[in-house]
């Protein structure tokens, strides 16, 4: 398979290792230097692109992609707002996109935990949710794009929960949830690839669920199964889809 590797920073070089290993060609890396080189034409070369950048450029990147009918793999979280109108878009022009704010197997397990323990404490007023994530402080999105998700699946299987907020621990902003909000609290920490953890705490005791990513390298070959498995599929694809 050739790929065009959209974003070659952390993610991007474990990216191409993996891809090397199982028998694929890197045929355009991105930067931001070289940016202009992201065109219909040289992309043409490639069987699917794979996108980890950043939440300015990565909207830009799909459309080219779009543009020129070539499958993206997207791993680039931060612009979560914009994922119906992109889904709308791809739907309309006959394209290909695989989104996943996590592509490690344990954290799409970990999904899963998550939405029947929510489902499990409807039955549980006693206890008070909130999710907290921890990353390196070069990320530029907050929350994370996993965190997201984990409050989408509370939001979507726990009644007493309509909507999430975020909490930047260390900033100024110290936000105070209605019972029906959830709360989300990031953490920067230095070298810290990223921790998710669900807690459920009543008067009495506390539950919770945790993943820890030790470091990059599920969420690269994650990225790089997720190419061999849409490179052949037409439509709008979540991560979620290759577990199912
Ligand atoms: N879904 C998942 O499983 C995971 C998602 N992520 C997400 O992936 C993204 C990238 O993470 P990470 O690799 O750690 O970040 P890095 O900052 O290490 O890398 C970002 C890369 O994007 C490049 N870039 C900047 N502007 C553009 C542009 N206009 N076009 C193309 N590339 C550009 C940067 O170029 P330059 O090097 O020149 O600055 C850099 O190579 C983040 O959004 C992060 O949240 C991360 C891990 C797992
Ligand atoms: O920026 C990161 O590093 C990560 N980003 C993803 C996210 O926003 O959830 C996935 C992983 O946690 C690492």
């Amino acid at each position: 398979m050739k790929i065009a590797l959209l974003g070659y920073g952390k993610m991007g070089q474990i990216i191409e290792k993996f891809a090397l290993e199982r028998g694929h060609e890197i045929v355009l890396k991105i930067t931001i230097d070289n940016q202009e080189d992201l065109t219909r034409e040289n992309l043409k070369a490639a069987d699917v692109a794979i996108d980890f950048s950043t939440p300015d450029s990565v909207l830009k990147n799909i459309d080219v992609c779009f543009d020129a009918n070539v499958p993206v793999v997207v791993g680039t979280t931060g612009w979560y707002g914009k994922l119906q109108e992109v889904k709308d878009d791809c739907d309309k022009s006959n394209n290909t996109l695989l989104y996943g704010s996590n592509f490690s197997i344990g954290v799409n397990l970990f999904f899963k935990l998550n939405q029947t323990l929510a489902k499990l404490m409807n039955n549980y007023p006693a206890y008070e949710v909130q999710v907290e994530e921890i990353h390196h402080t070069q990320k530029l999105d907050s929350p994370s794009g996993t965190a997201i998700t984990l409050a989408e699946g509370i939001v979507e299987n726990l009644e007493r929960k309509q909507e999430w907020l975020n909490e930047v621990v260390g900033t100024d902003v110290e936000l105070f949830p209605k019972p029906e909000q959830l709360l989300i609290e990031s953490h920067r920490i230095e070298n810290i690839p990223g921790t998710h953890t669900v807690i459920y705490s009543s008067e009495v005791d506390e539950i919770e669920i945790k993943h820890t990513a030790h470091n990059r390298a599920g969420f690269a070959l994650g990225a790089v199964v997720a190419a061999e498995w849409v490179k052949d599929k037409k439509g709008f694809f979540s991560i979620t889809d290759i577990f199912e």
